[in-house]
């Protein structure tokens, strides 16, 4: 069977769905499908080969960490991303998540072109969620799946300083509007992550930087992967989220997207919400130095899988011109 890039292998004999591995078969499917395992098996070599020791920064968002079985597929493709020799380095969201706990307490989120509004109540839960209670369960899920991951937030080494946030109002030109505990990334330090990695370890990193006073500012988790991939000089960034990637007016994948493109769906409006932060962190990346930058559909089992190690692609390629 010839698969053009991009096109999506039916998923009984995905051979990383779950479909694949679950569903009895007859022997000539069996076979068949064993064959076409071995097939994918192989066809990975070249790409193992082109990405061993290189850096590959995942962003996990909040939207792609909904179902358990995704999300122990996410942790197993990680792992074996490690051990096949390339070097996964995970910047995780968590945006429902911090909603979910904000409602507990009677809080409604409110967001300003894809930022949260932070105030001092809302920062200690962002702290909360993203610090303790994301990080922990994607690092348990790694260890769980045969890797060493180890968690980290801006504080650990210093890793992501960073001053408060003045967004430009957009209907208001010259004007700024206060965003309360939100950051702008002034710099980061790599050499915790250079370390861990160089000891076979997996950092998760959260989206929290601080200011020189200690401040804990909230960042956008795109724009820390984004900045992250950059000062590593990582070979990809994957961004995994909850659509087949980015979409036109009409609702239709784009596969590739260039720089005079983007303008165009940001100044007609086909770009809003999340996507705005993840966009322009993607291009940002792509422009300096990212090799190659990927919005992919953390819904589909084993994306990292397809994306990184086989001919398919599953989203939507960001090309820097
Ligand atoms: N043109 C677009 N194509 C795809 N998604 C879009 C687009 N414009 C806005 N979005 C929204 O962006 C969301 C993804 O961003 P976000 O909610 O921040 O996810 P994540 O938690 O993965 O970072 C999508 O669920 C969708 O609602
Ligand atoms: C400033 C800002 O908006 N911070 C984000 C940080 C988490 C995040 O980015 O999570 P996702 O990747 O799941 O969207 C927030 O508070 O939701």
């Amino acid at each position: 069977m010839t698969l053009e890039r991009g096109q999506a292998l039916p998923e009984d004999i995905n051979p990383f769905s779950f479909a694949a591995m679950n569903t009895p078969s007859s022997p000539e499917i069996s076979s068949h499908t064993s064959t076409v395992k071995a097939d994918v098996l192989s066809e990975a070599l070249p790409y193992i080969r082109r990405f061993h020791g290189k850096t590959v920064v995942i962003k996990y968002g909040g939207n792609a960490m909904t179902e358990d079985q995704l999300q122990h597929s996410f942790a197993h493709d990680v792992v074996l991303l490690k051990l096949v020799g390339l070097n996964p380095v995970v910047v995780h969201g968590g945006g429902p998540q911090i909603n979910s706990a904000l409602k507990r307490i009677g809080k409604e989120g409110t967001f300003i072109q894809g930022m949260r509004v932070t105030d001092a109540e809302t920062m200690e839960v962002v702290e909360w969620v993203l610090g303790g209670q994301v990080q922990q369960d994607i690092v348990m899920m790694i260890n769980e799946a045969g890797g060493k991951a180890v968690g980290l937030t801006g504080k650990d080494g210093c890793l992501i300083q960073a001053k408060k946030k003045m967004l430009a109002d957009k209907d208001r030109p010259g004007q700024w509007l206060d965003i309360g505990y939100v950051g702008d990334i002034t710099r980061i330090e790599p050499a915790v992550v250079k370390a861990l990695q160089d000891d076979q370890f997996i950092p998760v990193i959260s989206s929290i930087g601080y200011g020189e006073d200690g401040t804990a500012y909230n960042i956008n988790a795109d724009i820390v992967a984004g900045k992250m991939a950059e000062v590593l000089g990582a070979e990809k960034l994957v961004m995994m989220t909850n659509t087949p990637g980015v979409l036109d007016k009409n609702g239709n994948l784009l596969r590739s997207l260039s720089a005079q493109t983007i303008d165009e769906l940001f100044e007609d409006g086909t770009i809003s919400g999340g996507m705005l932060p993840k966009i322009s962190s993607a291009l940002d990346a792509a422009r300096n130095g990212v090799t190659s930058v990927h919005i992919v559909d953390g819904r589909v089992p084993h994306c990292l899988l397809l994306e990184i190690l086989t001919d398919q692609g599953v989203g939507t390629m960001i090309s820097s011109h």
